[in-house]
């Protein structure tokens, strides 16, 4: 299911899913002004038409601009990815240039944030535990966030901090996200789109309110939301989108604002090539690239994010795994792949398959050669540095596989920044302000008492595992 037709969905905000190469030419621009409706077929029109609405006139006009447009596009794999409501006017990053040139553009990564020292890691953690889109409880018991999550976090701080000490004492996210900010301005500049770039951490400095903050101190007229994540899920980009629309709603300026949101973009052309030039160029470093297993290793979600709150981070994931492996077999690579689920916490069933039973596995059958391809992010973190390095090296080592190498992570590869900034100037001319309410998202509204039956279940159990010794290492 698509981000933009799931329950997740979150009226208002124009969220695109970037991908020039796949979306519809033929679609006119209609241009309304104070209840006129101007047919004007250029672009230039529909821009200067916008930036100049108010805020309250534009929602409505641009929700039934929406609907009278629905996109529908099949992949190759023949899922749907991008369902109808979600518009987006593919500008190639030549067209655009002149349309934007008065506006103080402003792009808005998002990201998680990590802890600095070793000090920041339990009330890092109480940040993540606490966000409702991480712990999901019925709004009925949603009092007890707190609590559950200063609970877990400190439960889980030694486990986690042995972790970040294991890769210098802290997570390298914030130089790598702060790297990648200056990468991406130096790419629009070069492009001639000048415009600032701030960094929005969910969890930990600098947090999603201060860059916030700094925009609107910036007098920014028109804003791209670019999160860091190629794939949309709940619990990353969703939970950012969601705290971004309290803040923009509250504030007198910044809900006027407009915006534009990426939501995902890992069907883009550029991140897929910089994938495969990744894993092509780390396949050489084997004795015989061809008997190399590609192994997809993605962070995973609970099962229930997917199963019965509709998040797309399953099946975009498959979408990109299929899009890259199709990139690769057109550059005359046909290795076997496969892809697993890492990271899980908690008591709960989280996708599958997960990445330690597989490696184990394919170690037993004999796979020889094995490459770990990080998937869900694109910076080195403590994921990638200590859990795949460490951890899953060893457990593949122990299983039988003889040689492992691992792709590194996007960072600040040129390609990729380049198709970032042209995902961002793609995205400019979609902009509209936030204005209207969320709906509300949360299986509450469907099933209201098998959903309160479920939920009280879980934190009954979440509970009684926490206090209970022999299981606390399972958190
Ligand atoms: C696409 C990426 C990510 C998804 C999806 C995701 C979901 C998710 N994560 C947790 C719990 C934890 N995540 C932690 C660290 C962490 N998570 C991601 C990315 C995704 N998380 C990153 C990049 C990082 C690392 C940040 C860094 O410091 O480098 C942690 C803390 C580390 C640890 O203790 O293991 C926790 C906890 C949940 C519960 C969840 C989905 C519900
Ligand atoms: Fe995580």
């Amino acid at each position: 299911m698509d981000a933009a037709t799931s329950s997740y969905a979150l009226p208002g905000i124009n969220i695109s899913n970037s991908k020039t190469s796949k979306l519809r030419h033929d679609v006119s621009v209609l241009c309304f002004q104070r209840g006129i409706q101007v047919p004007a077929c250029n672009r230039t029109c529909e821009i200067t038409c916008r930036s100049s609405w108010s805020s309250d006139t534009t929602g409505s006009t641009f929700q039934n601009l929406q609907l009278r447009m629905p996109i529908q596009e099949k992949s190759l794999a023949g899922k749907t990815f991008c369902s109808a409501g979600v518009w987006t006017h593919p500008l190639s990053a030549t067209e655009s240039h002149s349309h934007i040139e008065e506006d103080k553009v402003g792009v808005l990564l998002l990201n998680l944030g990590g802890p600095d020292t070793l000090n920041d890691v339990q009330p890092f953690l109480y940040n993540l535990f606490a966000d409702p889109d991480i712990i999901r409880l019925p709004r009925l018991f949603r009092f007890l966030q707190q609590p559950l999550a200063q609970l877990i976090s400190v439960l889980r701080a030694p486990k986690s901090k042995e972790g970040y000490a294991s890769i210098g004492g802290g997570s390298p996210l914030r130089k790598i996200t702060d790297e990648q900010a200056d990468a991406l301005r130096m790419a629009l500049e070069a492009k001639k789109v000048p415009a600032n770039v701030y960094v929005a951490m969910r969890y930990w400095h600098p947090f999603t309110e201060e860059a916030v903050q700094q925009i609107k101190r910036d007098r920014i007229t028109k804003l791209v939301v670019l999160p860091l994540y190629p794939q949309f899920s709940i619990s990353t980009t969703g939970s950012s989108i969601r705290l971004l629309q309290t803040l923009f709603r509250e504030d007198k300026i910044l809900s006027r604002l407009p915006v534009a949101i990426i939501q995902s973009w890992y069907q883009r052309q550029g991140y897929v090539k910089s994938m495969a030039d990744l894993i092509e160029k780390e396949l050489q470093s084997f004795g015989s690239p061809e008997e190399v297993m590609i192994f997809f290793s993605a962070h995973g979600v609970p099962v229930t994010y997917v199963r019965d709150a509709g998040d797309p981070y399953k099946d975009q994931m498959e979408e990109c795994i299929y899009l890259i492996m199709q990139e690769l077999k057109a550059r005359g690579i046909d290795n076997d792949h496969k892809l697993a689920y890492q990271s899980r916490v908690g008591p709960v069933q989280w996708l599958k398959p997960y990445t330690d039973e597989v490696l184990v596995e394919l170690g037993k059958k004999g796979v020889k050669s094995l490459l770990a391809v990080p998937v869900s992010f694109v910076s080195e973190h403590i994921e990638t540095l200590e859990e795949i390095d460490m951890e899953y090296k060893e457990l593949a080592l122990e299983s039988g596989v003889v040689n492992w190498g691992r792709v590194p992570a996007l960072g600040c590869t040129s390609t990729f920044i380049t198709d970032l900034a042209d995902a961002v100037i793609e995205a400019l001319p979609s902009a509209t302000a936030i204005t209207m309410s969320t709906r509300d998202g949360d299986g509450l509204n469907q099933d209201p008492i098998g959903y309160a039956i479920k939920m009280l279940l879980g934190s009954f159990l979440a509970f009684i595992l926490l206090v209970f010794p022999a299981l606390k290492n399972r958190v």
